[in-house]
């Protein structure tokens, strides 16, 4: 094989599915079938994407985010479209943070909301707590009939969900992921898909980090280089305009 040719790898659970969409990706080019593919978007609630959200009352800079949500829109039009389930992960807490754990849990100590409520104590319940504005997903990403809306209490999508079961009951493989943050629960999800055999893709224009602009480079580094693939926005749409 000449090193100009594009090496496939096949997300098709009949490994090598012929005629199936061919998404360009890194490091290599991804078969997908779109009756075996679900896009997850991951927490584009008010808390990561929104200005007054968690994320920015945090010290965390969202004010670059619109360009996610945007493509996200894009990447869900063409999804819905080509038949493939849309998955909205949504990361929270009950009113009392009964779920988010106490001092005995690790992440009393390492979630940055929760250190920042216990520094400001007037945001006490308003950040990523059921039922805030601070926890809905974003206005522009309303979920649609038969749109599928899990929620999770830590940053994997598959830690104490059914979102394992939903995707195997669709006979689901491959995964398609936006949202924010890369390096935190894009990364998180995309990694323990892994570990259950689900071929993963991040779209790198549909997430956004949290923490610099170069840990977002660096996480998708380490997701094509030992989990996954990445690809784009455009790439996606244009694979998968018009399949079904
Ligand atoms: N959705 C995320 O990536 N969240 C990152 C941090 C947090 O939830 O504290």
């Amino acid at each position: 094989m000449s090193a100009g040719e594009i090496f496939e790898v096949s997300g098709c659970f009949q490994a090598r599915q012929t005629g199936q969409p061919v998404l360009p990706a890194k490091p290599e080019a991804l078969t997908l079938n779109p009756a075996e593919t679900a896009v997850i978007v991951v927490d584009l609630q008010n808390a990561y994407a929104s200005k007054n959200g968690y994320l920015d009352k945090a010290g965390f800079d969202v004010s670059t985010t619109a360009p996610v949500i945007e493509n996200t829109t894009k990447v869900l039009e063409t999804a819905r479209a080509a038949g493939m389930p849309v998955v909205f992960l949504q990361n929270g807490w009950d009113a009392d943070y009964k779920e988010a754990g106490g001092p005995g849990s690790p992440n009393w100590y390492k979630s940055n909301a929760l250190k920042t409520m216990r520094k400001q104590p007037e945001l006490k319940g308003s950040l990523l707590a059921k039922g805030t504005w601070d926890y809905a997903l974003v206005d522009a990403l309303k979920p649609q009939d038969g749109d599928i809306i899990i929620p999770k209490t830590r940053y994997s999508g598959f830690y104490n969900t059914n979102l394992d079961s939903m995707l195997r009951a669709r006979g689901i493989r491959n995964l398609v992921f936006t949202g924010i943050a890369t390096n935190v629960c894009v990364e998180s999800t995309l990694r323990d898909g892994f570990h259950l055999e689900y071929f993963g893709v991040v779209l790198a224009d549909a997430a956004y980090q949290a923490g610099p602009p170069d840990i977002h480079e660096a996480s998708l580094f380490n997701i094509q280089t030992f989990f996954g693939w990445v690809s784009t926005t455009a790439q996606f749409c244009e694979v998968f305009e018009g399949a079904s």
